[in-house]
């Protein structure tokens, strides 16, 4: 029974990966007592607030300082650089937009490295590639510190509500010693073996996401043009073998051109920028992913880098092809 079922698991990911359920007590056992967080934006906000609310001793930094009032005002400790909060606390988590901010705030004059000693782990659950999180591991590791890279699936809402996915990779003994907090943070964890394993987790689920998306789109515009209701679609599409909670949750405000930020779109174009890299890297071929990266870059190009990347709809209305023949 085992060899058959062990077979049917992919062999990279047979010997070093497990994924561990939320378990239902929220107790925390033995957690790092002080905790940093770098990087107070959608995503960070809510990850502090909730380890706040358990009653975890958290101190943030963000770049621009203003976002960090609401926590600061919840009880969160603030130090004005990425250092300090790093040599103040046991571990640090950052959740920063893109490779460059996230080795910037790691690395960077004052970065948390500085701050950084054996005996205090570093945990980056922003977006990045392998070989940024690979950067930052061999620096942080150079101080004797422990590192995590721990991306995470899910996006604002489940980030409030602790729902998160962690897809994490690096020092095993953090991913023990930050469990609990995971658990706080979300509902369940994957521990993936090296640095590395995490980034191209979360590339390939973001790149899937990113092409489901802009066929998504299309589909609704292809469906209004032709005459159908899509608030029927989103039902239909809803029911059937392909359906998401994504097409139900973004679909009734797509149909109203409205796209409230919960994943900017920016970010989405950054994942399948990244993924494309990596596909490169061992030669597979992704064209779905590169002809929908391109319309991500059409509707950054338009202005919507902000909004909701389910805005990359608006690359594909009239007005937009328009303006790109012209
Ligand atoms: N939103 C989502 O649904 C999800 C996002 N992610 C990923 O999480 C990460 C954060 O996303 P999200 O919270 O949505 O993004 P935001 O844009 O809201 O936050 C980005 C954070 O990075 C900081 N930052 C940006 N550039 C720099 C820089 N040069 N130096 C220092 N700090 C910088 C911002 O600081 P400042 O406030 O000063 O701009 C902010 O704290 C990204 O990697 C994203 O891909 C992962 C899962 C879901
Ligand atoms: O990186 C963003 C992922 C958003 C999601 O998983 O819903």
């Amino acid at each position: 029974m085992c060899s058959t079922f062990c077979s049917s698991i992919p062999r990279h990911l047979n010997l070093t990966s497990m994924m561990i359920m939320k378990p239902r007590a929220q107790a925390i056992t033995e957690p790092p007592s002080r905790v940093g967080f770098l990087g107070i934006g959608i995503m960070g906000s809510p990850m502090a607030h909730n380890l706040l609310k358990a009653g975890v001793d958290v101190t943030i930094w963000n770049r621009t300082k203003s976002k960090c009032d609401p926590l600061i005002s919840l009880g969160a400790k603030y130090k004005p650089s990425p250092e300090e909060v790093a040599a103040s606390c046991d571990v640090t988590f950052a959740m920063l937009a893109d490779p460059q901010s996230a080795l910037d705030v790691a690395c960077g004059k004052h970065g948390a490295v500085n701050g950084m000693d054996s005996g205090k782990g570093y945990v980056d659950v922003s977006t990045v590639d392998g070989d940024t999180s690979k950067l930052i591991s061999g620096h942080i590791k150079s101080t004797g510190a422990l590192f995590l890279e721990a991306p995470v699936s899910g996006s604002k809402k489940p980030a409030e509500d602790g729902q998160l996915i962690f897809l994490t990779a690096g020092d095993k003994n953090l991913y023990d010693t930050v469990a609990s907090l995971l658990d706080i943070m979300g509902k369940s964890k994957f521990y993936l073996g090296n640095v590395g394993n995490g980034a191209a987790m979360k590339l390939v689920v973001n790149m899937i996401m990113g092409s489901m998306m802009a066929s998504f789109s299309e589909g609704l515009l292809l469906g209004e043009k032709v005459g159908l209701d899509p608030d029927v679609l989103v039902q239909v599409v809803s029911q059937g073998a392909i359906s998401a909670p994504m097409y139900s949750i973004k679909g009734p405000s797509m149909i109203q051109s409205r796209y409230p930020t919960a994943f900017p779109l920016k970010h989405q174009q950054k994942d399948l920028r990244l993924a494309l890299g990596l596909a490169e890297s061992v030669s597979q071929p992704t064209p779905i992913a590169a002809a929908a990266n391109e319309l991500y870059k059409v509707a950054k190009s338009h202005g919507l880098s902000d909004q909701d990347f389910s805005a990359v709809i608006e690359a594909l209305k009239s007005k937009f092809q328009h303006s790109e023949t012209n």
